[in-house]
Formats: structure tokens, sequence, C-alpha cells
């Protein structure tokens, strides 16, 4: 379990993360989902000990990384896939990493297997693409068999197939119990993936809870509405406080303010015929952009 409490890290005059709070439990995929800069990585770095945070703490099952005496053993990391010596073979790489933190050398080809890279043990990583990079730094964090594992932005730079298979793999690790952690600037990337999402925007945070708590928070839900007597519905929901407006000429009529059941309700007290009334929850997508509208640091009105 991964337990952050009140962290705040400033650089000189930037806060990059102010009092976050947020719990990640063991068993389930947690997405870490915030605009460029919002202070994803900075609060991984804080984790995992590479920074010192200026107030509050982050630890891993109850104590600070850096007071875990067996290290990879008990928090694998992907923060940077470019972070890896280019003139190295993958083998060399982690057999490296291996014989530093004391792992025995067999479990060197077990990761390569796992993340598909064992017809490349022997290339050099500096003629890898970015996918093939980021399944390397993915099979270093799993070298250990970590019951923590952190992975910083991992889906860049994958093919679909790729995509797909880092799905599979954090669910599978998730399922044998363990803490899996992923950020991400992209809810698309999270919907399919995580159980629960922790949402930060500029360093604040903005929602800690299940993926289904968080996509209920939208408040954008609306209910599509076909009638033969679009003029009389129309001034019937207006009397009754709804926002109407037509989809497209001849499409349904979208209403905002009243649920579904009102409206039904209302159409048939009127005598006023229905041929359609859809309810359409706002998508995950548009609850985070709503969400975090206010924290986007470089959005495109803001010319910075
Ligand atoms: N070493 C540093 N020195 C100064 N400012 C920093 C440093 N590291 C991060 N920052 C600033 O802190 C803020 C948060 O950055 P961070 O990289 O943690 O965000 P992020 O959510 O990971 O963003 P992205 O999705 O773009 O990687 C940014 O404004 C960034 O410029």
């Amino acid at each position: 379990m991964i337990e952050v409490n009140e962290l705040t890290k400033r650089y000189g005059g930037t806060t990059a993360v102010k009092d976050l709070t947020f719990t990640v439990r063991a068993g389930r995929v947690t997405g870490f989902l915030g605009p460029n800069g919002a202070g994803k990585s900075t609060t991984l770095r804080l984790l995992i000990g590479l920074d010192r945070p200026t107030g509050g703490t982050a630890t891993i099952d109850g104590r600070p990384f850096r007071d875990l005496p067996r290290g990879l053993r008990h928090v694998g990391a992907l923060l940077d896939a470019h972070d890896v010596h280019g003139g190295r073979t993958a083998r060399a790489h982690l057999t490296a990493l291996a014989r530093g933190n004391a792992l025995p050398k067999n479990r060197v080809d077990h990761v390569l297997d796992e993340v598909g890279l064992a017809s490349a043990a022997r290339r050099r990583i500096g003629g890898f693409s970015l996918g093939m990079k980021q399944r390397l730094g993915i099979a270093a964090a799993l070298l250990g068999d970590p019951p923590v594992l952190l992975f910083d932005e991992p889906v860049n730079g994958l093919d679909p197939e790729g995509v797909l298979w880092v799905r599979g793999l954090f669910r599978r690790l998730a399922a044998e119990g363990r803490t899996v952690f992923v950020s991400s600037h992209l809810m698309s990337e999270m919907e399919n993936t995580a159980d629960e999402l922790v949402v930060i925007g500029r360093g604040h945070l903005i929602a800690a809870e299940s993926v289904s708590d968080f996509a209920a928070r939208g408040t954008r839900s609306s209910v599509r509405v076909r009638t033969p007597d679009t003029e009389a519905l129309t001034a019937l929901l207006r009397a009754e406080g709804a926002d109407v407006r037509p989809a497209a000429a001849d499409g349904p009529l979208v209403v905002t303010g009243l649920d579904a059941p009102a409206i039904g309700e209302l159409a048939h007290l009127n005598r006023l015929r229905l041929n359609e009334l859809t309810t359409a929850t706002a998508s995950l997508e548009e609850a985070f952009m709503e969400l975090t509208a206010d924290s986007v640091e470089y959005g495109a009105e803001d010319p910075r």
C-alpha cells in the first residue's frame, strides 16, 4: 500500500505538488492522472526517494522508500524509459541491475520473456524504439518480483498491440495482489485498465476514488428525446427549468437538468408521444476534462 500524506514539493518559486493526500491499495490498478505539469512525475520521484519532500510524507507499506532494505524486491519503478545506457545490451543492463540488487540471475531471462524482449536480449539498447525501451523499463521494474509497482507514462511509444499487452499485464499484476500505480495524462489510457483513480491538477488533489465514482461526477449527463411534438415538449421541459437543445435538424432533443423518468412522466401527463428517451452519461474523458479544466497548465487557449 502507498500512503501519501500532505505531500508538498517546491522547486524554488514553483510548487510542483501541494498538500497531496491519498492512498493506493494493493490488488488494484490505480491510475494517476493529471494534465501535463500536474505534478505526477514529482510525486513518483518523491515516493521512491529520488527527491525529498518540502513537507508531508510518502510511504510504501508504512515506511519511506529509503528505509526499505530490499530496494527492487520491494518496489519496482519505471520512471524514464530513456534513462538507460544505450551501449549495453538489454540482457547486460538487466544483469547489472540484478547483480547490484542481489537478485537471482534467472530473473533476467524471466522478465525478458515476460515483456516480449527475449529475441532482442542481445541487441544494444541504443538501437531500441521507444516502445522497446518502455518494455525494457517494465522488465527492470519487474526484476525484483516486487509487491509494489510504479509506472510513469508507460504507454508512451507502445503500438496498439503493446498497449493491449501492457493493460493485460497491469491487470494480472494487480490480480496477484500487488499495488500497481500507473501515471498518464490521458484518461482514455486508463479507463479500460484502472479500478481506482487519483487525479491531480497543478499539484493539487482533484479526486481519489473508484473509476465509477469518478465517472458519476461528470455533470454533463443528458437525455436524448425524440417526439413528433417537438415544440410542445420543448415548451413543457423549459417550463420545468430544463435546458433543451436540438442535437441537429430532425435529430433528437438533448435535455439537461431533468432526468429520463421525469421527462417520461411529463410527456405522459401531457399526452405527448415519445419515440426515444435515452440517458447519455458523460464519458470518463468528459468528466476528466471538466474536473481538470481549471488546472491545465498549457491549454490551447493559453499561449504561455
Ligand atoms: N527539478 C525541477 N525544478 C523545477 N521545477 C520542476 C522540477 N521538476 C518539476 N518541476 C515543475 O513542477 C511541476 C510539476 O512537474 P511534473 O513533471 O511533476 O508534472 P507531470 O504531471 O509529471 O507532467 P507531465 O505529464 O508533463 O510529465 C511543473 O510545473 C514542472 O515545471
